[in-house]
């Protein structure tokens, strides 16, 4: 599908980030949480919730909920590149997240913020950082295709998501691998990236989050 009528984002024209770094008033933290489809992402940012007091924004929800909504323009357009495993177009995500973080930080007063299932694209990565916020680091979720698959058939017998089945599932795999994994090899130059296996029980893999954390220096409250 063309990506047709795309809103206009304030943020593709700002050259500074909106929030800079940093916990004080007009600024914000931010960690981006990838790992392939079924991973644990969600999982675990329960967890980090509950522990560090961050609010927790999935793009992958932020972009259901807009495909819900009663006059949005994006509707059609995101059920699209969901079904397909495709990426949704940046203009799209970072305006949605860019609203939550403002709505968040206003009503909520919190601004430490876990970004989850995003950027899943170099494009996605450039532009938020310079217009937005630069993240402080990204949790990395590793996770073997073959474990990532069964979870996945298991959350689709509950889910209602129409992208858990299995030809869903394979096309997601394929974007996961060409196109988000440039992503986290992107920030790995960088020394941005806090790897965490993802294969055992989701208490094991909450211990290694906590140790990336601490070590990043990122306290529990
Ligand atoms: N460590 C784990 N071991 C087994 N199952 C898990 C683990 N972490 C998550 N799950 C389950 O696997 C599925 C996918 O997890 P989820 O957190 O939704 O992944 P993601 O957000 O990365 O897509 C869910 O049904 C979840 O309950
Ligand atoms: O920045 C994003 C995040 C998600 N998605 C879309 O939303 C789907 C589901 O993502 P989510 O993170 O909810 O689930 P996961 O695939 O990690 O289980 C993806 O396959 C993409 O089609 C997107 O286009 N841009």
């Amino acid at each position: 599908m063309a990506p047709a009528n795309l809103p206009t984002i304030p943020a593709m024209n700002r050259d500074k980030p909106l929030f800079p770094t940093g916990l004080g008033e007009g600024e914000a933290t931010v960690i981006f949480v990838l790992g392939g489809p079924g991973a644990g992402k969600g999982t675990q940012c329960s967890n980090i919730v509950r522990d560090y007091k961050f609010k927790h924004l999935s793009a992958g929800d932020l972009l259901r909920e807009e495909q819900d909504r009663k006059g949005s323009d994006f509707g059609d357009l995101i059920k699209e590149y969901i079904r397909d495993g495709k990426i949704v177009p940046m203009e799209v995500t970072i305006q949605l997240l860019e609203n939550a973080m403002q709505a968040t930080i206003k009503d909520e007063h919190i601004n430490k913020f876990l970004i989850d299932g995003f950027p899943r694209k170099m494009d996605q990565a450039i532009q938020f950082e310079k217009s937005v916020c630069k993240s402080n680091f990204t949790l990395f979720f590793d996770c073997p295709e073959n474990v990532m698959e069964e979870r996945l058939i298991n959350r689709g017998k509950t889910s209602g998501r129409a992208d858990d089945n299995e030809e869903s599932i394979r096309k997601r795999f394929k974007t996961f691998i060409e196109t988000s994994m440039p992503v986290v090899e992107h920030f790995e130059k960088d020394g941005r990236v806090v790897k965490v296996q993802a294969v055992q029980t989701p208490d094991e893999v909450y211990e290694h989050v906590k140790l990336g954390f601490t070590q990043r220096g990122i306290k529990l409250v």
